[in-house]
């Protein structure tokens, strides 16, 4: 088996290592000569080489390459993508030839890729998660499309690809540029996920007064349950991490938030499709809020616990609000690739996307089983319903921040307690004149409707 690939970043050259150490001869080339001499130095020093081979142009690469070829891209998502596309039709690729963009490239871009190359070679995406460790021992890979390229390279991928309980986690989750919305969700949980986190943590360290490794105590407990997962994992490890004098290193990190965009892309599509997902918008806002005040000013922000607080709140219960609120992430996740794949004809395959999720991925957790039992599980969690409340509760009153936490308890309320949308369809009628009131006066038989039409001035 031969496949190629472009762009030996973090993600690439690692990804490269892993796909020889599976035993499949690669082809690979970087614009930056030095990144390929790094890999084949890494490649020798661990007895991989013999399946590897760096180009210095990709004329060489698709003369090195058995046709119908199969390349994957790994570089940063935007024009450099289709700048690699043009490069690589002048240095040859032909229309049997697939081309597979593995970077975290926005889908709308992926379908108009699609259209654009479709007499030039077959373009395909898929999502890539587990970051550079993932990509060196076995990453999640969401891949999409029908293009008859995917026979030739999918066995491969399935090698490459995470394993969960003997099932690959590479699967093509559904069509055209479906692969690329299933990860930009994916990390739009990631975020509200990775959120949450902090708010829990905020909570038992500002609000209780728990140090950061008794904080980092309670997580590794609750990673001995089904709440066991990568984000709960690697956040006890970075709090157990300390300096010299025994500093939390936590504290020496900055409070402002980055973001690459594919949070933001999950806010803006499901706002756009009007698929209600309140966790991950609060997570993606969040960041935003961290970068609209100084460090400064963060530095200056004091907090006194509140010792009748600390009383209030019940670990177990924290434990079970936690628990409900994840599974409320994925569930609103869940419900906009639904949402997007019917919108788009894609027929996502919700199954082989939560497979794709078990292993290798950022978001992997062993409740993921539970996740894919569907809403009727979660419905049924009574008592996680009411620990997400009362916890919320208890939360506000500490004065503290917890955007992810109120809007899944906000999200869950929503679908299960009484809408009082009928006051404000009213109030859309009062000033739209869209004939609600009015029909509303006939329907109980109203003859004269004079106090409807007395509007307000
Ligand atoms: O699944 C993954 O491997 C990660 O999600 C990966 O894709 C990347 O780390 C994110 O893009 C981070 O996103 P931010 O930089 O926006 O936090």
């Amino acid at each position: 088996m031969q496949v190629a690939l472009i762009g030996l970043g973090v993600m690439g050259k690692n990804l490269a290592l892993n796909l020889i150490e599976k035993g499949i001869s690669l082809v690979a080339y970087d614009k930056n000569p030095d990144a390929g001499e790094d890999l084949l130095s890494i490649a020798k020093s661990d007895g991989l080489a013999e399946r590897l081979h760096i180009v210095s142009d990709l004329t060489d690469m698709i003369k090195r390459l058995e046709t119908p070829r199969s390349i994957l891209l790994l570089v940063p998502a935007g024009e450099l993508v289709d700048r690699v596309c043009q490069e690589l039709i002048e240095a040859g690729v032909d229309a049997n030839d697939l081309i597979v963009d593995c970077g975290n490239s926005n889908y709308k871009d992926g379908i108009a890729r699609k259209l654009k190359y479709q007499n030039k070679f077959e373009f395909a995406t898929m999502g890539i998660s587990g970051g550079a460790e993932g990509a060196r021992h076995g990453p999640a890979m969401m891949a999409s499309g029908s293009e008859g390229g995917w026979e030739r390279v999918e066995l491969a991928l399935e090698k490459v690809a995470a394993n969960y309980k003997g099932e690959s986690c590479f699967a093509r989750v559904g069509q055209s540029a479906s692969g690329h919305f299933v990860k930009m969700v994916h990390n739009g949980i990631e975020y509200s996920l990775m959120q949450l986190i902090a708010e829990v943590y905020q909570l038992l360290r500002l609000g209780c007064g728990k140090s950061p490794q008794e904080i980092a105590t309670i997580f590794d407990a609750w990673s001995e349950t089904e709440l066991n997962s990568y984000l709960l994992s690697i956040s006890s490890h970075i709090l157990k991490l300390e300096g010299h004098n025994n500093e939390p290193l936590v504290d020496l990190i900055d409070n402002k938030v980055g973001a690459k965009g594919t949070g933001l892309w999950t806010a803006q599509n499901a706002l756009e499709l009007g698929i209600a997902v309140p966790s991950l918008v609060a997570a993606v806002e969040a960041r935003h809020l961290t970068n609209t005040y100084s460090t400064h000013a963060a530095k200056e922000m004091t907090y006194q616990t509140r010792p009748t607080l600390v009383a209030q709140l019940d670990l177990d219960e924290l434990k079970q609000a936690f628990h409900f609120a994840s599974l409320l992430c994925y569930r609103q996740g869940l419900a906009l690739i639904k949402g997007a794949s019917r919108t788009h004809q894609w027929k996502v395959d919700l199954a082989k996307t939560l497979q794709t999720w078990r292993a290798g991925c950022i978001i992997r957790a062993d409740y993921l089983h539970q996740v894919a039992q569907g809403n009727e599980f979660i419905d049924a969690l009574e008592s996680e319903v009411t620990a997400l409340r009362n916890v919320t509760g208890i939360a506000i009153t500490t004065g503290l921040a917890f955007p992810v936490l109120a809007a899944s308890q906000t999200y869950y309320a929503t679908l299960s307690t009484p809408s009082n949308g009928h006051l404000v369809q009213a109030q859309r009628d009062y000033f739209g004149e869209h004939g609600l009131l009015t029909h509303a006066g006939e329907l109980c038989h109203l003859t004269d409707l004079a106090d409807i039409d007395a509007k307000v001035r």
